[in-house]
C-alpha cells in the first residue's frame, strides 16, 4: 500500500488514477509522494519516507530541487499539461490592453439604472476606443510549451512575430510556425516590439531579467504581459515606467503590493493554469508520473533527476538507487549484489548535472543487507526495493 498526500487541491480526475493499492493521507510524514501545484515547499521539512513530488504544473520554483534530489526524492512536473490555458489567458491579456474592455464593462455596470443609458453609451464609447494587434508586432522571450503556442496564436491572428529563446528544443522549433522571426539578441525585442509576453522559468539567471535597463530600451507605449512570475521582472523600475507613460499597461498574473492598484496594471490573480482542462491534464499527468515511478521505479519528466526508463518489471526483484554522479558507483553497486550472490538479468544507469539514477533487475529478490550494504556507499542517497 502507497501513501499520498495533496498539498493543493489537485483535480479528482487525476486522483482516481491512483489504484486500490493508494490511500489519500492528510500526514505529510506518512506519505511516499506529494502532490503539489504552487504550494511553498522550501521550509517544509521533507520526510525520510517521501520519495516523489509531483508538481501539477510547470513552475518549480516553489519546491527545493537540489535539496530533494540529496534526499533522494525525485521531483517531477508536467510539460505542457497547462499550456493552453495560459495561452489563452496571454491573448485575453493582449485585447485587454489594447481595447478598454474592462472600463467599457465598468462604465456600462454604472449605468444600470439609468434608462438612457443605450443613447449615453453611444456618447461615451470614445473614453474606450484602443487599436487592434493585428499587425503590431509581439515578442516572445521563451519559446517552450507557453511561449510556442502564444507564437503561433498570436500570429493567426496577424501579429508580426519575434521570438528569442537561446535554449529552444528542437520540438519547439519544429513547432513554430515558420513566419516568426528567430531573435538572436534580446535587446532586440525590447527595443522593437509593441507587445513584449515572457514565458521562461523562474531561475537565478532568468530573476529581474526584464530590468531597469531593459525596460529603458523598450518604445514608449510598450505593453508587457508576465505570466511567468513576477520576480522575472524589475516590477519597482516597471512602476516608475508605467507612471512616466513609457510603459502603456502591465498585464500580469501575479498579485503582489508594488503592483497592485497601480493605474495601468490588469493584474488577475494566478489564474493562467486555473481551467478545469489544464487542472484535469496536470493531475492525471502527475499521477501516472508518480505510479510508474512508486511502482516501477521509472522517471518521466523529472527536474531533479535524470529520465529512466525499464519498463514494468518481469524479473524476480528491482531495485532503484538515488546516487551522486560521481565516478566508480555501477562497480560498487554490482560487486555488492554479485557477494550477495544475486545475479542481475538488467540494469539502467542515467545521470543528469549532480545527480544519477540506476536501476538494477535481479533474478532473486533483493533482500535488507542488500540495501544496506548499498546504502552505506558514499554517494549513495537512497535505496529502494522496487519488487
Ligand atoms: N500563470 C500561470 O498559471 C502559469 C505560469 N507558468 C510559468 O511559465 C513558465 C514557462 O512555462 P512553460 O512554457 O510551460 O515552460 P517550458 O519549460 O516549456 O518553457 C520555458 C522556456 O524558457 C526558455 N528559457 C529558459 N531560460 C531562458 C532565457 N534566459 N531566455 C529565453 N528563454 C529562456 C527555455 O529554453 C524553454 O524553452 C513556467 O516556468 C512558470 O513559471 C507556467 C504555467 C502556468
Ligand atoms: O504551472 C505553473 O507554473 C503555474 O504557475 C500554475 O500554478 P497553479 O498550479 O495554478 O498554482
Amino acid at each position: 500500500m502507497f501513501q499520498y498526500s495533496c498539498l493543493n487541491p489537485i483535480a479528482e480526475i487525476g486522483l482516481r488514477n491512483f489504484s486500490a493499492d493508494y490511500e489519500k493521507t492528510d500526514h505529510l510524514e506518512e506519505a511516499d509522494a506529494v502532490l503539489v501545484r504552487s504550494a511553498k515547499m522550501h521550509d517544509m521539512e521533507l520526510p525520510d519516507k517521501l520519495v516523489a513530488v509531483a508538481r501539477a504544473g510547470a513552475g518549480v520554483n516553489n519546491i527545493p530541487l537540489e535539496l530533494c534530489a540529496e534526499h533522494g526524492i525525485v521531483v517531477f512536473n508536467t510539460p505542457g499539461a497547462n499550456a493552453n490555458g495560459v495561452k489563452e489567458l496571454v491573448l485575453a491579456g493582449m485585447l485587454l490592453a489594447s481595447r478598454d474592455i474592462v472600463g467599457g464593462v465598468e462604465w456600462v455596470k454604472s449605468q444600470e439604472d439609468n434608462p438612457e443609458v443605450g443613447k449615453l453609451a453611444e456618447k461615451q464609447k470614445k473614453k474606450f476606443a484602443g487599436c487592434e494587434i493585428s499587425g503590431k508586432k509581439l515578442g516572445i522571450i521563451g519559446l517552450g510549451a507557453i511561449g510556442q503556442l502564444v507564437a503561433n496564436a498570436a500570429t493567426h491572428l496577424g501579429m508580426d512575430v519575434y521570438g528569442y529563446d537561446p535554449y529552444i528544443s528542437v520540438d519547439a522549433a519544429w513547432n513554430l510556425s515558420r513566419t516568426i522571426h528567430h531573435i538572436q539578441d534580446v535587446n532586440d525585442i525590447y527595443s522593437d516590439c509593441d507587445y513584449i509576453t515572457i514565458h521562461v522559468p523562474l531561475l537565478e539567471s532568468t530573476k529581474g531579467m526584464i530590468s531597469r535597463d531593459a525596460i529603458s530600451l523598450m518604445k514608449e507605449g510598450v505593453v508587457i504581459l508576465n505570466f511567468a512570475r513576477d520576480t522575472l521582472v524589475d516590477e519597482a523600475a516597471l512602476v516608475e515606467a508605467l507612471r512616466s507613460g513609457k510603459v502603456k499597461k502591465y498585464v500580469t498574473d501575479f498579485a503582489n503590493p508594488t503592483v497592485a492598484g497601480v493605474p495601468g496594471t490588469l493584474i488577475t490573480p494566478h489564474l493562467g493554469a486555473s481551467t478545469e482542462e489544464a487542472e484535469d491534464n496536470c493531475a492525471i499527468m502527475a499521477v501516472k508520473e508518480i505510479r510508474d515511478y512508486l511502482e516501477n521505479g521509472n522517471i518521466k519528466n523529472s527536474v531533479n533527476y535524470p529520465n529512466c526508463d525499464m519498463g514494468m518489471c518481469s524479473a524476480e526483484g528491482r531495485i532503484a538507487i538515488n546516487h551522486r554522479n560521481i565516478v566508480n558507483m555501477i562497480s560498487q553497486f554490482t560487486k555488492v549484489i554479485g557477494e550477495a550472490g544475486v545475479n542481475i538479468s538488467d540494469m539502467t544507469n542515467k545521470s543528469k548535472a549532480n545527480y544519477a539514477y540506476t536501476l538494477i533487475d535481479l533474478e532473486s529478490p533483493a533482500n535488507e543487507d542488500m540495501v544496506k550494504a548499498l546504502e552505506a556507499i558514499d554517494g549513495v542517497l537512497r535505496v529502494r526495493i522496487v519488487k
